[in-house]
């Protein structure tokens, strides 16, 4: 409630003329927007361009938005695929403003089914749409073309070369029929080699051995609304009363060699992290993966309401929760998941704040360089229950607060030193060797401070006003200054990704980005908007979504075997906040249980041994308080976060399809790490831009791709099956059939096997197609499990329930 109205105050407080700010320009923070891809293949140039579109035309001040692209596949694809969004942007993005279209996203936006003219009321909407949508089909072929236009240019461009040397050796009074070397460069558009990675892979230029390569695509805009011109040959709609600016947008690409370790995604985040703050440096930063699109354009707004508030300085990051577009409607592999994003991290609000989830989160900057709150909260004694107020950051009493103002920022910090974090702040030690770097935290730490008056007093607030300062322009020195912090020994002897920015040591790198600044005593906020904030994609695929839960579960087996592990959290972590970072860390751990429960139900079935020797009232009644804490446990989740009993069920099957498959494999891997030391790859997700089979949206869901994984669960399923059957016939064939037995014997392999038939159906595929060597290997696997329960216990050896072959 409180939120919402000072989300209607928020123009109002922030962005109109009063006295302190005549121009009426706006007084908000400024906000840094990531993006991270790296590879052109997987991540579909198309997908990201949607992705920046939408970031490109946020409700937000123009000129407090700046969005980089981070590529880790130093691809010019990508490259030119940017060039090519930031001139459609010049149409997408006012066209955007004028009708107030949602969501921004063009690919999202024309593929909406539902009537596009409600509450349109403008009569040039149609005309213009028509247009816009033409233009847009238009720049989707174009992206679509890079690829083959890239290839011929290089090809035009590396015969040519081949030509010229040849003539040259020819001079040189060389051999003529010794070939020539040339390497096969690919050719940017200018006639240049492209620095970054080409196709032929070529040393210097290959991926994880390139330059670092930065590339303002839009400039930083005019601190004053340009209006923009009437329709006309050149310009599809008219714009006279739009204001037409763009963000400023950056493509970056991080200097890659071989021997470094690069630290995936958080190495990629970090690198964006240092140039933006020389480039831009806002106080906020919202980080998005490739494919999740601002889906609510005032998102930004929203999140800033929290941020902005009272109370708001102890808030680290606000998250936002994910959801998906093209799951399939049955959402079979529960990709929604929703217990998690419904449940778990609202419950988790309620405590210290959700965990960081990698992508839709707005983080205060100067969190990410790994500073405490202002103040925080001690927790001693049993389950933490004894609080101890900590004020990190005293302001001085006897300096006036009037005067504190008119002070230049980097002034400012000087008031802070209470705190030993801020001492060490110009330290390279801590963050580097570039002074600008250096120089641009106290001010953001400045920017990102609540309004005076929203301060408590006694405490140092920011004046009103204070951002509506236009940006300096770009130079060539700040954008030499930026490439140098991206290079691959920046981060050498400093504290990059151990306590400044996303940490390293985890291919989940955001729970334990998350992790650190809670257990610094900072709040997080879970923002749960009425419009989803963001949209992306999730595998629908059975074996890709195998491999991202097992990416999940590595990664948490690596915190959990890392000074990361929750047991070591510091009392400024609340008890129960602690306990959930346990879990994450633990649960891939569970399945080794798991596994057991699995076949337990199997091996009773063959040996004609129940669970207990015979069913006796503890027993049911056990069962019976376990079934009903079950039940009052799905009641509750459905009731209180309001989501369906078919979510909570898939929830629960996924959660038995992983455990079997990816989470075992998950612990091995990590163990692997531990003891070996072998290193853990980062397997992208695949992101479909648009269907192969045009007929069909979900055709990804039948494709069946054979994986390792896939071993233990088959194995399980066929043991169930095998151990039903002879359960079955034994019973028959017995002269004293016990079919009560029988019955409650079945009904746990049932429950197993009702569990495991998603994954059942997604390996038949779509016309019940099912490889050979799912057949071979579990065949297999039954045959010696079997033939080791007879080895073990023979049948015959009991005395009831005995074959008796008629
Ligand atoms: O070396 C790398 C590897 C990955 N990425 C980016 O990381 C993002 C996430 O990768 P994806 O394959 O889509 O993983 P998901 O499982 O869908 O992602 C979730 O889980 C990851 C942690 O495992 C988080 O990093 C993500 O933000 C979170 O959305 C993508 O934008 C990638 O481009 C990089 O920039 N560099
Ligand atoms: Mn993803």
């Amino acid at each position: 409630m409180k939120k919402s109205l000072f989300k209607a105050n928020s123009r109002e407080r922030f962005e109109s003329p009063n006295l302190r700010n005549p121009k009426g320009r706006s007084d908000l923070p400024g906000t840094d927007v990531f993006v991270s891809t790296a590879d052109p293949e997987k991540e579909p140039p198309l997908v990201t361009a949607n992705t920046i579109l939408s970031i490109l035309a946020v409700d937000f001040p123009v000129e407090k938005v700046a969005c980089y692209l981070s590529d880790d596949g130093g691809s010019l694809l990508t490259f030119e695929a940017l060039a090519e969004t930031a001139s459609f942007a010049r149409i997408w993005v006012p066209f955007c403003r004028k009708h107030n279209l949602e969501p921004r996203n063009p690919e999202a936006y024309f593929g909406q089914k539902r009537d596009f003219l409600k509450n349109k009321v403008r009569l040039d909407f149609v005309r213009e749409r028509r247009r816009v949508k033409r233009e847009y089909d238009e720049f989707k072929v174009r992206i679509n073309s890079l690829p083959e236009s890239i290839r011929r240019r290089s090809d035009a461009y590396n015969t040519h070369e081949e030509l010229r040397a040849r003539k040259k050796q020819m001079e040189m009074g060389g051999n003529p029929s010794e070939t020539v070397k040339v390497p096969k460069a690919t050719w940017m558009s200018d006639g240049s080699h492209w620095p970054g990675t080409w196709a032929s892979g070529e040393a210097d230029h290959s991926r994880g051995d390139h330059a670092g390569i930065i590339q303002a695509m839009l400039a930083p805009p005019n601190a004053e609304p340009v209006f923009g011109v009437e329709a006309d040959g050149e310009n599809l709609i008219d714009t006279t009363e739009i204001d037409i600016r763009l963000p400023m947008l950056v493509y970056v690409s991080r200097e890659k060699r071989p021997g470094y370790d690069h630290n995936k995604k958080a190495g990629a985040m970090n690198a964006l992290v240092r140039t933006s703050a020389i480039m831009s440096n806002g106080p906020f930063i919202l980080n998005l993966d490739c494919d999740h699109y601002i889906s609510n354009s005032l998102a930004l707004r929203e999140g800033m309401c929290f941020m902005l508030d009272r109370g708001g300085d102890r808030i680290c990051y606000v998250q936002f929760p994910q959801r998906f577009d093209g799951i399939d409607p049955s959402d079979r592999y529960a990709n929604h998941n929703t217990i998690f994003f419904d449940v778990s991290m609202r419950a988790l609000d309620g405590l210290q704040g959700p965990m960081y989830v990698g992508t839709g989160c707005i983080f205060r900057r100067t969190a990410l360089y790994g500073f405490s709150p202002p103040r925080t909260t001690e927790h001693h004694g049993w389950f933490g229950r004894k609080k101890i107020k900590l004020f990190l950051r005293k302001p001085r009493a006897t300096k006036k607060q009037e005067d504190e103002m008119a002070l230049p920022i980097n002034g400012d910090h000087n008031n802070d030193d209470d705190d030993a974090d801020i001492e060490s702040l110009l330290l390279p030690k801590r963050f580097g060797n570039s002074t600008s770097l250096a120089a641009s935290i106290p001010v953001a730490e400045y920017q990102g401070r609540l309004l005076q008056d929203l301060q408590e007093t006694g405490k140092q607030g920011r004046p009103a006003g204070s951002l509506a300062v236009p940006r300096e322009p770009l130079d060539a020195a700040t954008v030499a200054e930026a490439i140098s912090v991206i290079s691959c020994f920046y981060e050498d002897k400093t504290e990059w990704g151990k306590r400044v920015g996303w940490i390293y040591g985890s291919v989940t790198e955001d729970v334990v980005t998350g992790y650190r600044m809670h257990n610094r005593g900072w709040r997080s906020i879970y923002c749960v908007t009425k419009r989803d904030a963001f949209r992306g994609t999730a595998p629908i695929n059975l074996t890709d979504r195998l491999h991202q839960v097992l990416r999940w579960a590595t990664g948490s087996v690596e915190i959990f075997f890392s000074r990361n592990n929750a047991l070591f959290a510091t009392r400024r972590m609340k008890f129960l906040q602690r306990v959930a970072y346990f879990n994450c860390g633990m649960y891939p751990f569970t399945s080794m249980f798991l596994l057991v429960y699995c076949v337990l139900p199997a091996i009773s079935l063959f040996s004609g041994q129940f669970i207990v020797q015979s069913l006796n009232v503890t027993f049911l009644v056990l069962l019976l308080a376990i079934t009903i804490t079950l039940c009052l446990l799905a009641i509750l989740e459905i009731k209180w976060s309001g989501i369906t009993l078919h979510d909570w069920w898939r929830n629960e099957q996924f959660w038995l399809i992983g455990g079997t498959s990816a989470h075992p494999a998950a612990v091995l891997q990590g163990l692997l790490k531990v003891i070996a030391g072998v290193d853990i790859s980062f397997t992208l997700t695949s992101k479909s831009a648009t269907p192969e089979d045009a007929d069909d949206e979900f055709a990804d869901l039948y494709v069946v791709k054979w994986s390792f994984l896939m071993v233990p669960p088959i194995t399980i399923m066929i043991l169930n099956l095998i151990a039903i059957a002879v359960g079955v016939t034994r019973t028959m064939y017995s002269p004293f059939p016990q079919w009560s037995r029988l019955v409650g014997g079945v009904f746990f392999s049932f429950w197993v096997l009702s569990h495991l038939y998603p994954f059942a159906k997604g390996l038949m595929g779509r016309r019940g197609r099912v490889p050979t060597i799912v057949y071979v290997w579990s065949g297999l696997l039954s045959i010696i499990i079997s033939l080791l329960w007879v080895y073990i216990s023979p049948p015959g050896t009991q005395d009831y329930m005995k074959f008796q072959i008629p």
